[in-house]
């Protein structure tokens, strides 16, 4: 929580850097080291490669062969290899003087022998969390600002219900998670409107799969596309159209009869899917509790401003953050007794 309260104090310092506020957030969350700024290149390479088609060689694999073809791909693994290495042997050494905080990589390296992991696998378990899981929430704090903008009418009710369950003389924490069913639905309106991921991850049938008529092969490569499903009429009516309501049912509750698969499907699924639930709400209660966000009409949203890639980055927008009660010192200060209470 003390996280999300920086963004507040990020927006406040510098409105125009909040997709930046929304990074750093992400970062901190799952890493606490300077190896930030490296592993941002990587996650750029990463966006990248994971593209279908990326690579000729996904198509001619014999271009294994020819002499040159893999040296910077080889580089680039090399990199990535010693940059998981290096943070878990710091871990280790942390370890050994009894300076480690609590960590997954702590939990690795105490429980090695019972999981029976190599240090290459910890190395890379560790590592790939923080690729896996800080664009994408970064992504999707980025989407909740650009919807709240977008929808007015939207973000007033979620604001209507934090009046109402929350009141002024505190700021919304995870406690009050099961008391917000507007959040939630306007929540899982944004995963659903832009999804974080728009194609998905590529799966590969590990035998023969009969769907109606249609045979897959075992070998072939399966996207669940995000995006189409995303737009299916028959599931989400007016599917372009931003309606939280979509996901309450008649008694103002969330439905247990409508999904969208935000975190992916089958075995593979996002293992940070709770981390995540959990970060973008304490996010987007904390903003919209804080300020009412509006489009600078001098410089419109494009809703469809997004970077072409395995993560849909939203492109650079502009946004006007207006504290809500009183003036920015008073929030300051709220968020400041905010801190201290964690
Ligand atoms: C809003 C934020 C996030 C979204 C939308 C998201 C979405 C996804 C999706 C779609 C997949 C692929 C699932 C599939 O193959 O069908 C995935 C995989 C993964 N995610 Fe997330 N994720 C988010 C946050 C996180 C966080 C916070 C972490 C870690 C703390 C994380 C860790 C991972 C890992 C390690 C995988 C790979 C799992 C595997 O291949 O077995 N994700 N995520």
């Amino acid at each position: 929580m003390n996280a999300a309260r920086d963004v507040i104090f990020d927006i406040l310092d510098n409105p125009k850097e909040h997709q930046a506020a929304a990074n750093r957030y992400a970062a901190s969350v799952i890493l606490h080291a300077p190896e930030i700024v490296i592993i941002q290149k990587m996650l750029k390479r990463f966006q990248m490669l994971m593209r279908p088609g990326a690579l000729l060689i996904e198509r001619f694999p014999i271009f294994r062969f020819v002499p040159g073809y893999t040296t910077e791909l080889e580089q680039w693994r090399m990199e990535e290899s010693q940059l998981f290495h290096d943070q878990l042997d710091r871990v280790s050494k942390e370890l050994a003087t009894d300076k480690a905080g609590p960590s997954f990589a702590r939990y690795l390296l105490e429980n090695q022998s019972s999981h029976k992991l190599s240090d290459d696998e910890m190395a890379y378990l560790t590592g790939s969390l923080f690729g896996a899981g800080s664009d994408t929430t970064a992504v999707a704090i980025m989407v909740v600002v650009m919807a709240s903008a977008c929808f007015p009418k939207a973000q007033e009710k979620v604001q209507e219900e934090l009046d109402t369950v929350i009141g002024r003389d505190r700021a919304p924490t995870f406690d009050d998670y099961s008391s917000l069913p507007q959040v939630e639905a306007f929540m899982l309106e944004c995963l659903r409107w832009r999804p974080v991921t728009t194609l998905g991850f590529a799966h590969c049938a590990q035998t023969d799969i009969v769907y109606k008529d249609i045979c897959i092969p075992k070998g072939a490569i399966v996207f669940g596309n995000h995006w189409a499903i995303s737009r299916d009429p028959s599931v989400y009516p007016n599917p372009d159209e931003f309606i939280p309501e979509r996901w309450l049912d008649s008694d103002g509750k969330i439905r247990e009869d409508l999904k969208f698969p935000s975190f992916g499907f089958g075995r593979r699924i996002c293992p940070g899917r709770h981390i995540a639930n959990r970060s973008v709400f304490i996010n987007l209660v904390l903003l919209l509790w804080s300020f009412k966000i509006t489009q600078d009409p001098e410089n419109p949203v494009d809703q469809a401003g997004f970077v072409d890639g395995v993560i849909a980055h939203p492109k650079p927008f502009t946004v006007r953050f207006e504290p809500r009660f009183g003036d920015e010192a008073s929030l300051r200060s709220v968020m400041a007794k905010y801190g201290e209470e964690l």
